[in-house]
């Protein structure tokens, strides 16, 4: 099964993580911490008034669709992205399944006015440190890689001022989710045991999610603006990857969903 062979690939990585590592980013102006302003990625997706609160995701390939685009200049693509008016950066950093590095965190941040979304599989709260040390304002915890220890990786995510972002498929993982306090819940519409997408996923986990108060991002799967209209009353906002990156112009791409 994939998730378990990216699972174990991020274990690897994570355990060869040292303190020199974790804290190569740091910016030298501030010896320990990055000086960037913060982005709270919570209120960019309820903040929107007159357009759809979307996150677009900076993905160079990912194992359904294998290559998507080369982003050799990633302060230009994040700029183009932020130009065609999303709410939120996404940043993929798995490098052995989605060709992403945690170096493009670091490359944009200075430049970047909106919240930073670290998409990665994480595994080791080391991984954590390392987020926010790269410059993050938000970090990707998925309940199917996390399991019981989610909780505990909330808590370390925040006390390290990041949010988390908390990933779900099933009802029994939204029940997991919702205990652990987590403001912001992702429903990803990809399974990802067999990486087959159904927006419908979203449709039927929403008002669980809704009915406790928590905002909702519907995330995967998302291919035209009418997806948006299809889900406009389950989530309040959207990652958006492949679409965006695989389309010749990807700014455009983006302004159809923005303003869909
Ligand atoms: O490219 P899409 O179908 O628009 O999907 C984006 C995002 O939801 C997807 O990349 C994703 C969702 N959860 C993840 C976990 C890890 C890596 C990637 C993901």
């Amino acid at each position: 099964m994939i998730l378990d062979q990216i699972v174990q690939a991020s274990t690897i990585r994570a355990e060869a993580l040292t303190p020199g590592h974790m804290s190569r980013f740091a910016d030298s102006r501030s010896m320990a911490h990055i000086g960037r302003e913060r982005f709270s990625l919570l209120k960019a997706i309820t903040g929107a008034v007159d357009r759809n609160s979307i996150i677009a995701e900076m993905k160079p390939a990912s194992p359904s669709k294998g290559h998507l685009r080369a982003i050799t200049d990633p302060v230009a693509v994040s700029q183009d992205l932020i130009g065609g008016g999303c709410c939120a950066l996404s940043v993929i950093t798995e490098p052995a399944f989605f060709h992403g590095s945690i170096t493009t965190i670091p490359a944009i941040r200075d430049e970047t006015k909106v919240p930073i979304l670290r998409k990665d599989f994480i595994v080791d709260k080391k991984q954590i440190e390392e987020t926010r040390n790269a410059g993050a304002d938000a970090v990707l915890l998925i309940t199917a890689v996390l399991g019981d220890q989610l909780g505990e990786f909330v808590d370390a995510a925040r006390k390290a001022g990041l949010e988390p972002l908390v990933e779900v498929h099933d009802r029994q993982e939204v029940r997991t989710a919702l205990d652990t306090g987590a403001d912001l819940i992702g429903i990803n519409n990809r399974n990802l045991k067999n990486l087959k997408t159904d927006l419908s996923t979203t449709i039927r986990l929403a008002p669980m999610i809704k009915r406790a108060d928590r905002t909702v991002i519907a995330e995967s799967g998302v291919t035209w603006p009418c997806d948006i209209r299809t889900l406009r009353s389950y989530a309040n906002g959207y990652l958006i990857g492949s679409s965006i990156m695989a389309a010749e112009n990807p700014r455009r791409r983006l302004e159809g969903f923005v303003y869909a």
